[in-house]
């Protein structure tokens, strides 16, 4: 093989993973913009407007007035209409139907944009050893999303007036699940092999994300049991530092999801651990090993969560408004994309050898 062909085919096998890491990022960011869709949907009771699922045909809007009123007719029907003091006009279902629509249509945007690409790459040969099976996996979790939001909104069309916050959580922990796995694939395609840093923390940072999932769930069961709509004060809730009502309900657990004053309450307990592990860690980090990759991607997540944090308090205190609502969760994936690219940094790994599934323990090479 002549010197020219073997530098060819090596730019080749250099830019196949760039393309390939391109690809997965454009799909982070289309996730990263549904999360934010999603939660105005929520936040503008936009989510149980349409009453039927038809993955291929719901994607055409109603075109007719006729059309119009018999999807606004099906709404009229659910307990969150009935329970509406003054109605619905046909103008203002309009409005909540293009929230829950655009929602909808975003979704099955994702799905192509992820797996026509997938199939060129995968025909094309450009898919580096190891990567297919856990691209497939990513394309699995983004099917099951599909039903999950199908599943999530089934559960308001019963005796209820919204939707579970069970199943919003299930739904919202999937979507943050499927991005941060994707994100994951991509930055190990980037980079190759990260060297650990050194004397670094090792344990911790597994024990911060541990503390952040929980973070980012309780907020989840705050959105769907509408908690941030009572206790608008901080750092008091009713004037005490533990509200009178946490332990209404028995068995004592059941309080953690279902009474308002302790999945509030819970949220903003871990939100300041969550806050203060991240600043402890950058702290350490960078009086142990200042100015490494590691250490600026810790500091990264300290000024995430210190923003996440106060955009919290403001959503919290002004009861609330659909702009901070929306902003609060987009803080949350900042966070969580911080997290884990400074997790890439101290944990990615080569693969043993190639044609080993790297999932998110290994890293092409
Ligand atoms: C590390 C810090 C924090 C993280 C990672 C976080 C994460 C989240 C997440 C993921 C949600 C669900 C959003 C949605 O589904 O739309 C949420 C909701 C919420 N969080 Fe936080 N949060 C943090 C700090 C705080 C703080 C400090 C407060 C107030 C003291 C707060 C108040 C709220 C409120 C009121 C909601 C409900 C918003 C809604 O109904 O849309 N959060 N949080």
């Amino acid at each position: 093989m002549s010197a020219v062909t073997l530098s060819r085919s090596a730019r080749t096998s250099r830019a196949a993973p760039r393309a390939v890491a391109a690809w997965l990022l454009i799909c982070c960011a289309m996730i990263f913009a549904m999360a934010v869709i999603g939660a105005i949907t929520r936040l503008t009771e936009s989510g149980l407007s349409i009453m039927e699922w038809d993955p291929i045909t719901g994607a055409i809007p109603p075109l007719s007035h006729a059309e119009w009123e018999r999807l606004f007719g099906l709404y009229q029907e659910t307990g969150e209409y009935r329970s509406l003091p003054g109605g619905m006009t046909l103008g203002g279902f309009q409005q909540i139907f293009w929230w829950e629509w655009i929602h909808r249509l975003w979704g099955r945007t994702i799905g192509l944009v992820y797996l026509l690409p997938f199939l060129w790459f995968l025909w094309r040969r450009k898919v580096p050893a190891g990567f297919a099976a856990p691209l497939w996996i990513g394309f699995g979790l983004g099917a099951l999303q599909g039903f999950m939001g199908w599943f999530m909104v089934e559960s308001g069309f019963s005796a209820r007036t919204d939707v579970s916050q069970y199943r919003l959580v299930m739904h919202l922990g999937l979507a943050l699940l499927i991005y941060s796995y994707l994100l994951w694939i991509a930055l190990s395609l980037l980079r190759g092999v990260t060297p650990p840093a050194p004397r670094a923390p090792r344990r911790s940072l597994p024990i911060f994300l541990a503390l952040l999932v929980l973070t980012l769930a309780a907020g989840g069961f705050v959105a769907g049991t509408d908690a941030g709509l009572t206790y608008n004060t901080f750092p008091l809730m009713d004037g005490r530092l533990v509200p009178s009502g946490y332990a209404a309900l028995s068995p004592w657990w059941l309080n953690w999801f279902e009474t308002i004053a302790a999945v509030q309450f819970d949220h903003r307990l871990l939100a300041t651990l969550t806050l203060l592990g991240a600043l402890a860690l950058a702290w350490r980090s960078w009086a142990r090993a200042g100015g490494t990759p590691l250490a600026r991607g810790l500091a990264l997540v300290a000024a995430a969560a210190l923003l996440q944090y106060c955009l919290g308090v403001a959503t919290l205190l002004a009861a609330v408004p659909v702009p901070l609502g929306a902003l609060h969760q987009a803080g949350a994936i900042l966070l969580l994309t911080a997290t884990v690219d400074a997790l890439h940094r101290r944990f990615a790994r080569p693969r043993a050898s190639a044609g080993t599934a790297p999932g998110m323990a290994g890293v092409a090479r």
